[in-house]
Formats: structure tokens, sequence, C-alpha cells
């Protein structure tokens, strides 16, 4: 089993090296893959992001959900809980500013917040998965934090989104990691 460090630079690596070409592509069998999947395509209530690093690049389906009437949040880092997310209302006309990462956020505004429990799915970035279902992210622990618990209680459903290259044999597990029930890449549509 490779360390998190080696399997973090291996595989952000192998992302950067899509090409656009690719990058569009992907969106687009991602989208092919939510259409055909009732209880994500009737959604009315999802949590996206925005792309970095070469993160399989959601905005495709952001348009697709409001095409629809669907509302999508997007992820903000907490100003004074570190470690946490909060999900606000995103729409072509929200005000955005670069976060400490350098990701695009929407300007906090206390109205535009969601509940995490009355969001229906969180489409979640990864860094690698593997055949189990386990995920890996960019180490900052927002998204296990996000998660925990969210079997036992009637909260929102994540999925994953990657890239095919994005999977790997295994996954170093630890206590808190958040095994994932979905995933979609390009190529497939996983489901534990
Ligand atoms: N698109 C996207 N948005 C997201 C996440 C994500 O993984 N992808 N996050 C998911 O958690 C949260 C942000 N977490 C992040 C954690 C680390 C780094 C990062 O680039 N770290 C640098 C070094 C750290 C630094 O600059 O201080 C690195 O590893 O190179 C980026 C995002 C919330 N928003
Ligand atoms: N539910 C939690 N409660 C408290 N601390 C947590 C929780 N989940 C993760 N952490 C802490 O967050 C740190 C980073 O975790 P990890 O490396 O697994 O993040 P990641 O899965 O790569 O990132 P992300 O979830 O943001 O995509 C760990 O040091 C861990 O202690």
């Amino acid at each position: 089993m490779t360390d998190r460090l080696t399997l973090r630079r291996h595989i952000r690596h192998c992302r950067n090296q899509l090409s656009t070409q690719q990058q569009n592509d992907a969106a687009q069998a991602v989208i092919d893959h939510v259409r055909r999947a009732d209880h994500l395509s009737s959604a009315r209530a999802v949590a996206l992001y925005l792309a970095n690093d070469g993160e399989l690049d959601p905005h495709p389906l952001i348009e697709w959900y409001w095409s629809r009437g669907s509302r999508v949040y997007l992820p903000v880092l907490h100003p004074f809980s570190p470690g946490h997310l909060l999900f606000l209302h995103y729409t072509p006309d929200t005000p955005l500013q670069a976060n400490r990462f350098g990701i695009p956020e929407p300007r906090l505004d206390s109205r535009l917040i969601l509940p995490k429990s009355e969001l229906e799915l969180i489409f979640t970035p990864l860094v690698a998965f593997d055949a189990q279902g386990n995920r890996m992210g960019m180490g900052g622990g927002f998204y296990d934090r996000t998660l925990a618990g969210w079997r036992n209680g009637p909260g929102p459903q994540p999925v994953g989104l990657a890239h095919n290259c994005q999977q790997v044999d295994s996954i170093p597990v630890d206590s808190w990691d958040v095994p994932l029930p979905e995933l979609i890449t390009p190529g497939r549509h996983w489901r534990w």
C-alpha cells in the first residue's frame, strides 16, 4: 500500500495532464450518467463544487441542473469553524471570491446558506478512490467532517466525481474516512 502523500502527488499529476478536450468529454460523460439515474436527475437541491487542480469539472452538470430548475449549492470554508464547510446557493449571478486555497467560492452571505440537512445530494471532489468506495481528498478533512454520520440520518447522499485515472488499487483508510455509496467517472457509475 502506497502512503497518502505519494498517492496524492501521483494522482494529482495524472489529472492535471488531461487535455481540455479530455476534460470536456469527461464532464459530458458524467452528465449522461446522471441523466440515466432517476435518484440523481430528479434532485432539486444539490451541492457541487468548482473545479480546481485538474478535478473533473462539474460546471456543465451545474448548468444542466439549473436548466431543470434545481438549486445548486457550493462549499464555502467556514469562517470560524476550522475544517468545516458551509453550503451557499449558487446562481449565474452569484459574486465569487477565491478562498485561501485559490478556489472560487460564493462571498459569504448568511441569506444564501442552506443547512446541510436540506441538501439531497452532495457531489464530492476527491483525489483518489478504490473499487471498494474508499475516498481520499486534498487532505483537509472538509468532506470527511461534512459526511460524518450521513448513513445514520436523513441528510444528503454523497456522490463522488472523478476521472477514470483517479482509481487506485487501494486507499489507506483511517477511522474518520467516510466511504462513498456511489461515484461517477466518465467510464462508469459505481454503486456500493
Ligand atoms: N474544487 C474543490 N473545492 C473544494 C475542495 C476540493 O477538494 N475541491 N475541498 C475539499 O476538501 C475544500 C477545500 N480543500 C482543499 C484542501 C487543500 C487544498 C490544497 O491545494 N492544498 C495545497 C497546500 C495547502 C495550502 O495551500 O495551504 C496542496 O496540497 O498543494 C485545496 C483545497 C472545499 N472546496
Ligand atoms: N469527522 C472528523 N472529525 C474530526 N476530524 C476529522 C474528521 N474527519 C477528518 N478529520 C481530520 O482531518 C484531517 C485530514 O483528513 P484526510 O487526510 O482524511 O482528509 P481528506 O479526505 O483527504 O480531505 P477532504 O475530506 O477535505 O476531501 C485528519 O487529520 C483528520 O484528523
